[in-house]
């Protein structure tokens, strides 16, 4: 292996060489694997024209400007999260461009894709502090650029449901990574960081309680098509947590005792399911037999699979 150069973030492009051992010769040149997290941060400056002013591309120095610095920080700690754990090289699989544009309108109380790049508000301090600042935010809007490469679920009715639980899910999954892949409260807490930052210990929403805010849904059979998708993805949140961490249905809307097989493990089960087997109108009942399928396809023991069954029995998905 020699070192053919550098990438603008100062990782190496590592030319891969086939060599004779008798005579020295090249024998084979092995493809040259680009990994770069390829950052391009714009600064909105409060105005809604996107993308914005070009303030930090990959590699460059830090800026003046904190939320920027910090946006650039947590966007390169969910690429990280998805090259470790899942072996994904950016939004697209191959180095894909990783465009945020922050300072987004005034006093604005959220982010968003917007089908090709994030957008992140500063909050009007009160309900949001600056979004842009938050792992879990980030890592939400980054996860929707993921699934639009891969199962696009359509972002209405239940596969809308799917496509913001698959947001909340990975947003979470990377914020876990982030945290050393240490479980917490916070690993179940949804923009807990930002959230209203005068009230400790809240949170926009709550993958092992989703009820708990008030809105979210957290059994099938009280989905309606009319139901925020924000609301219904509770419905997957609560399946991934139970399938993670084990137990029953915190309001006791069922009886089925899930296994615990953790995060790890249902992480990888969720990604290979949105990225290899969902479809743009998944509903809930393929998501239960579609992560099933995932799971035998990891190779995970009969145990694990059947652990995944009973996630969305749990939660009503029969
Ligand atoms: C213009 C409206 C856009 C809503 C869709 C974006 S992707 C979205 O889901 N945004 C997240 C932001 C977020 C993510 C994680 C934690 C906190 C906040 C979201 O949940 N927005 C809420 C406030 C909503 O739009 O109801
Ligand atoms: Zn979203």
């Amino acid at each position: 292996v020699t070192v053919k150069g550098t990438q603008a973030d100062g990782t190496p492009i590592l030319d891969k060489v086939l060599v004779n051992a008798v005579d020295g010769s090249v024998v084979a040149r092995l493809p040259t694997i680009h990994t770069a997290k390829n950052r391009e941060l714009h600064d909105l400056k409060n105005k809604t024209t996107l993308p914005g002013t070009t303030v930090r591309t990959e590699g460059q120095a830090a800026t003046s400007d904190a939320v920027v610095n910090n946006n650039y920080d947590r966007l390169g700690t969910t690429y990280d999260a998805y090259k470790e754990l899942f072996n994904r090289d950016s939004l697209d699989g191959s180095g894909g461009k990783l465009i945020s544009s922050v300072h987004y309108s005034t006093k604005y109380n959220n982010a968003y894709w917007n089908g090709t790049q994030m957008v992140y508000g500063d909050g009007d301090g009160s309900t949001f502090s600056n979004l842009a600042n938050s792992l879990d935010v980030t890592a939400h809007e980054l996860t929707h650029g993921v699934t639009s490469n891969t199962s696009n679920l359509e972002y209405s009715g239940e596969s809308g449901g799917l496509n913001e639980a698959m947001s909340d899910i990975f947003g979470n999954v990377v914020e876990y990574y982030g945290a050393g892949k240490v479980v917490s409260d916070n690993t179940w807490k949804v923009g807990e960081d930002v959230y209203t930052p005068n009230t400790a210990g809240d949170a926009l929403r709550y993958m092992n309680d989703p009820a708990k805010d008030g809105d979210s849904l957290d059994y099938y059979p009280d989905y309606t098509s009319g139901v925020d998708v924000h609301y219904s993805s509770g419905i997957a949140n609560l399946a991934f947590y139970l399938l993670s961490q084990g137990g029953k249905h915190p309001r006791s809307k069922t009886t089925v005792s899930v296994t615990a097989i953790g995060i790890e493990k249902a992480a990888q089960i969720f990604y290979r399911a949105n990225t290899q087997i969902f479809t743009a109108s998944t509903t809930f009942a393929q998501a239960k037999q579609w992560t099933g399928q995932a799971a035998q396809d990891l190779g995970y023991t009969q145990a694990e699979i059947s652990a995944v069954a009973d996630a969305w029995s749990a939660v009503g998905v029969t």
